[in-house]
């Protein structure tokens, strides 16, 4: 039986991993997390049986331990506890889905243990792609993306040499406000916003695909991954998200890996690579699809996508300020603090106030974290 952990099991991505789980059946659940849905969790441990559990807060987690206290699971709570969760013993894959910067440490320690990564907490490989990347290397452990578009050129490189790479295409629907200017967008809505128009995801990646911030962080997350420079990375618009991205090789052919828009297809890859398995789901119907079309991105409007690859482009502390930056706005946004168009304000402003800090450690990353949230603070 392969062995794994889950870090966010109880959101979207944690709950199509334990999907996955319970079709194919040949995979033990040995450590699962969450931040603070101790309800799910406690149906999730009663499920699956894992042997470590992690609540985020501390509180919630005294109360975790009286609802399972029948079964012999262990509960632990913080950063200290979603460490040990990372690190169960007996794990050999840890599927990070936590949401944001958060993943870092967690992520850097089941790598020193020896556990390979299913990765959809892009957040991480943005900040920290300098110092995951070299460490996966050094520690022989494997990075295997569970992101849409990463696990698509995964599959189109199928073990290419990089050499033979001259671009990336990652592909992006656009989301919801796909055509809308700057002045239409302003009086946007947090419900307008989170209805993504082929995804079902959680609420701050859902916030990102409006912005494109998330495309933004994906180009970076694909520098990573793939060892390519920023410019060899093109965004293309394919708004109905049946093309998950395409490679283009030295020689012209480009490969493209499509399928219909279900996370279970790259979470399963993921798991069992290099092996495919049956997935039950609706297929893709090429006679009524008729028509893939393609569009540019639109810079002007969607500023977010720019300053990423801004960011990415001077690397250091600089991305870490674009993701914190964002994740401190799209929070303050789902929370109708601010509108709309303050959240890629408040990027700009957190970056253009950033001094870049090159080849930064997890201290440094951490402390340009919390400056871009008191940067925020302080202005808005
Ligand atoms: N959803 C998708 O289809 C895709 C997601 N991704 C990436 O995957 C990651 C997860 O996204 P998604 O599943 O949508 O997010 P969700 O918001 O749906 O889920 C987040 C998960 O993280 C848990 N969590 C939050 N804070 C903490 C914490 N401090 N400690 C432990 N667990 C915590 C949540 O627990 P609780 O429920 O208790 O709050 C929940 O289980 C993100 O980085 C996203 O960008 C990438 C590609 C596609
Ligand atoms: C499912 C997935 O991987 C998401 O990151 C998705 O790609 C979001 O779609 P867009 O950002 O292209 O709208
Ligand atoms: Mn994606």
């Amino acid at each position: 039986m392969k062995k794994i952990a889950i870090l966010g099991s109880t959101g979207s991505i944690g709950t199509q991993t334990l999907e996955v789980v319970e079709n194919q059946g040949d995979i033990e659940v040995t450590a699962l997390a969450a931040g603070s849905n101790i309800r799910l969790l406690e149906e999730q441990i009663r499920k699956f049986r894992p042997k470590t559990a992690c609540v985020w807060e501390e509180e919630k987690a005294k109360e975790l331990k009286v609802l399972v206290r029948d079964l012999p699971v262990r509960i632990v709570s913080g950063m200290e506890g979603l460490i040990e969760t990372a690190v169960e013993e007996t794990a050999e894959i840890v599927v990070t889905a936590v949401v944001g910067m958060i993943g870092i440490r967690p992520t850097i320690a089941a790598m020193e243990a020896g556990k390979d990564i299913a990765l959809a907490n892009k957040e991480t490989l943005v900040t920290a792609g300098h110092i995951i990347m070299p460490l996966a290397k050094k520690m022989g452990v494997r990075i295997l993306p569970v992101d849409s578009e990463h696990s698509a050129i995964f599959q189109c490189l199928n073990g290419e040499d990089k050499k033979s790479i001259h671009k990336l295409l990652l592909t992006a629907s656009g989301g919801p406000f796909r055509g809308k200017t700057r002045e239409e967008l302003r009086n946007v809505k947090v419900e307008d916003a989170l209805n993504h128009p082929n995804w079902s995801m959680g609420r701050k990646i859902t916030i990102d695909s409006s912005t494109m911030v998330n495309k933004g962080l994906e180009v970076m997350e694909a520098k990573w991954l793939f060892d390519v420079e920023m410019d060899q990375v093109q965004v293309v618009i394919q708004p109905k998200s049946i093309i998950h991205s395409m490679v283009e090789f030295e020689d012209g052919a480009v490969m493209a890996q499509m399928g219909t828009p279900d996370m279970k297809l790259p979470i399963q890859y993921a798991l069992y690579y290099p092996e495919r398995r049956y997935l039950k789901g609706d297929r893709l119907d090429f006679w009524s699809i008729g028509q893939i079309n393609f569009e540019k991105p639109d810079l002007v409007n969607f500023p977010g996508l720019k300053l990423a690859y801004q960011a990415g482009c001077t690397g250091g502390t600089l991305p870490t300020v674009f993701n914190a930056a964002n994740e401190k706005a799209v929070a303050k946004f789902l929370n109708r603090e601010i509108t709309y168009l303050t959240i890629t304000d408040m990027i700009e402003g957190a970056m253009n106030g950033h001094t870049v800090k090159k080849n930064p450690s997890v201290e440094e990353i951490l402390e340009a974290e919390a400056a871009a949230y008191d940067y925020i603070e302080s202005r808005w």
